[in-house]
């Protein structure tokens, strides 16, 4: 089980993209979104999750991926704690946290990161922008032995923490920065932009 966290502020066709990337490269059964209460490292509030979730449900529609906000139900914020419920929750479910490449340049600045890494296996996607910064981030070098490497990505879903995986792929440019600067979040036109329509 694949687990994309996000603000998801407004979702867009890039997290679309590295959803159905995940899926097919790591040997995923499933992906959730994990619609956040709000990340902890971002100083201004999102939008409300009601009207995120409902903005990730119209959009991202595929047998394998289901939108959640289990995150605001459990009362976590804090990944760590998120998988620590989860698999607490879920026994014998195995996880896997799936993240875009400027998320694994910052990884380390995450709270309890190291426990993250020894919890569940990560499968990093690329982005624009941030391939060289995760590649060279403190998360990378200090896990290098622990790096699955070409087909050996397939097998992430069923590997033994602390496992991670970068893999490469065509690039996505969206972002909910460029969507909420655009001033299109609160219109239909945020599905229609992010569907590419
Ligand atoms: N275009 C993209 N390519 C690869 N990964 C992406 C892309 N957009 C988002 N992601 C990843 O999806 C996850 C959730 O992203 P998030 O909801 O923060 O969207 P965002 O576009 O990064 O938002 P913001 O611009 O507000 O920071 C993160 O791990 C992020 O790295
Ligand atoms: O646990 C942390 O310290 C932490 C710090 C930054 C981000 N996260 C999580 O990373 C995911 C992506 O965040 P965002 O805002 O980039 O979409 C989301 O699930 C956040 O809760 C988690």
């Amino acid at each position: 089980m694949g687990l994309l966290g996000g603000s998801f502020d407004p979702a867009h066709a890039g997290h679309v993209h590295i959803t159905k990337a995940a899926l097919e490269r790591f040997g995923l059964d499933r992906v959730w979104w994990l619609v956040s209460p709000g990340n902890p490292l971002k100083s201004r509030g999102p939008a409300p999750i009601e009207d995120r979730m409902g903005r990730a449900a119209k959009l991202m529609q595929h047998p394998k991926v289901q939108i959640t906000d289990i995150e605001t139900r459990l009362g976590t914020r804090y990944t760590a704690q998120t998988l620590a419920a989860l698999q607490m929750r879920y026994d014998g479910v195995r996880f896997v946290w799936l993240m875009g490449a400027d998320n694994l340049a910052q990884f380390h600045q995450w709270q309890d990161w190291q426990e993250i890494m020894a919890r569940v296996p990560v499968g990093v996607l690329a982005r624009p922008g941030d391939r060289l910064a995760a590649r060279m981030s403190k998360t990378a070098r200090m896990y290098r032995e622990s790096r699955l490497i070409g087909r050996a990505a397939f097998t992430l879903g069923q590997a033994t923490a602390p496992a991670w995986s970068f893999v490469n792929l065509p690039m996505n440019q969206m972002s909910s920065t460029a969507i909420r600067k655009a001033g299109r979040w609160t219109s239909d036109a945020v599905v229609a932009d992010a569907s590419g329509a």
